[in-house]
């Protein structure tokens, strides 16, 4: 049994590569995940998100660099039963009902979750208990899935796009039930293509980009970071005239009209504010905002595949 304490490393990714073929599909990573947090890894397609999960998970082994999961191996037995997944692509064996495929796993390890606690955290109600595994539709084998991958009562989670096909009361269960894993300790790592869902659930983001992460923090500070401020107003002074105004310091990357309202892009709307009301510049309903995640993101990989 490994012993582990709050915050005490759970996952480590030092300088670790991926290559297939010549092609880097994981490049050049690291990152430390402590224990009882919750993390997102988020990217577009190709990033090479599944293929930093996969050699957490053992299933493949780095080109370069290390992995460690609870300070061993990945691939160890001992880290092994420390571990569950929450997989995309899964088959669930035939010819059993639900309960008893939970039992069976259940059985593979040494300290596993009581049957009745992996079901209430799961939501599998008696009926479907009872149903054979094969049989149950899309958000009833995900439950499952679920279940399974909490069975073991593991230290480490990895939830690969746990949500896809969930409504929203069964997303926000499941996300109700992942926190409070987390409360006891557990750690949770997650990938997603819903942002808000990283945003509201995760306490840090991986943002991975061509192999490497690009941006790693709090989802506020990412988000920050990403999303462009803007200011707009209506004024009956010029653009020109008011973008003369503005020293490079404010950081302006666009002054454009669009709708009668002059819009100014800028990462300091207070500073370009204040020089407007020093300089005199009549302006009428001011509005500051702040474009959402999602756009920062497609304008992420927008620029990135304009670049190449
Ligand atoms: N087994 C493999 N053989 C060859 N190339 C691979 C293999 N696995 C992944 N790649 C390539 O490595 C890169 C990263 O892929 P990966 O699946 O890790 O990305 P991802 O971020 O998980 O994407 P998605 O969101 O689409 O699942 C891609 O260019 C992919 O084509």
């Amino acid at each position: 049994m490994i012993k582990q304490q709050p915050g005490d490393p759970v996952a480590e990714l030092k300088q670790v590569t991926k290559t297939f073929g010549g092609k880097r599909a994981v490049d050049q990573v690291s990152f430390t995940i402590h224990r009882g947090s919750i993390t997102a890894i988020l990217g577009p397609n190709g990033a090479g998100k599944s293929t930093a999960i996969s050699m957490m998970l053992g299933l493949a082994s780095p080109s370069e660099g290390e992995v460690l999961l609870l300070g061993q191996n990945p691939r160890s037995l001992e880290v092994r039963q420390q571990i569950g997944a929450m997989l995309q692509e899964v088959s669930v064996m035939d010819g059993l009902r639900t309960r008893e495929v939970i039992q069976l796993i259940r059985g593979y390890y040494p300290n596993p979750l009581p049957m009745d606690e992996i079901v209430r955290l799961s939501g599998l109600t008696p009926e479907e208990l009872k149903q054979w595994a094969v049989k149950m539709s899309g958000g009833q084998k995900r439950k499952l899935i679920f279940a399974l991958a909490i069975a073991g009562n593991p230290e480490l989670l990895f939830f690969d796009e746990p949500t896809v096909g969930l409504d929203t009361t069964a997303r926000r269960t499941f996300w109700n039930t992942a926190k409070q894993l987390a409360e006891r300790g557990k750690t949770i790592l997650f990938t997603t293509h819903y942002l808000q869902e990283a945003d509201d659930i995760a306490e840090r983001v991986l943002l991975f980009n061509q192999g490497r992460v690009i941006a790693d923090g709090d989802p506020k500070d990412i988000k920050a970071r990403l999303t462009r401020r803007a200011l707009s107003f209506i004024s009956d002074q010029k653009p020109e005239s008011i973008r003369e105004l503005l020293p490079h310091t404010l950081g302006i990357t666009d002054l454009f009209v669009e709708d009668g309202r002059i819009h100014i892009v800028t990462d300091d709307t207070d500073g370009t504010l204040s020089v407007l009301y020093r300089e005199g510049v009549v302006m009428r309903d001011i509005r500051i905002e702040q474009g959402s995640l999602d756009e920062a993101f497609s304008q992420l990989t927008t620029d990135l595949e304009e670049a190449n």
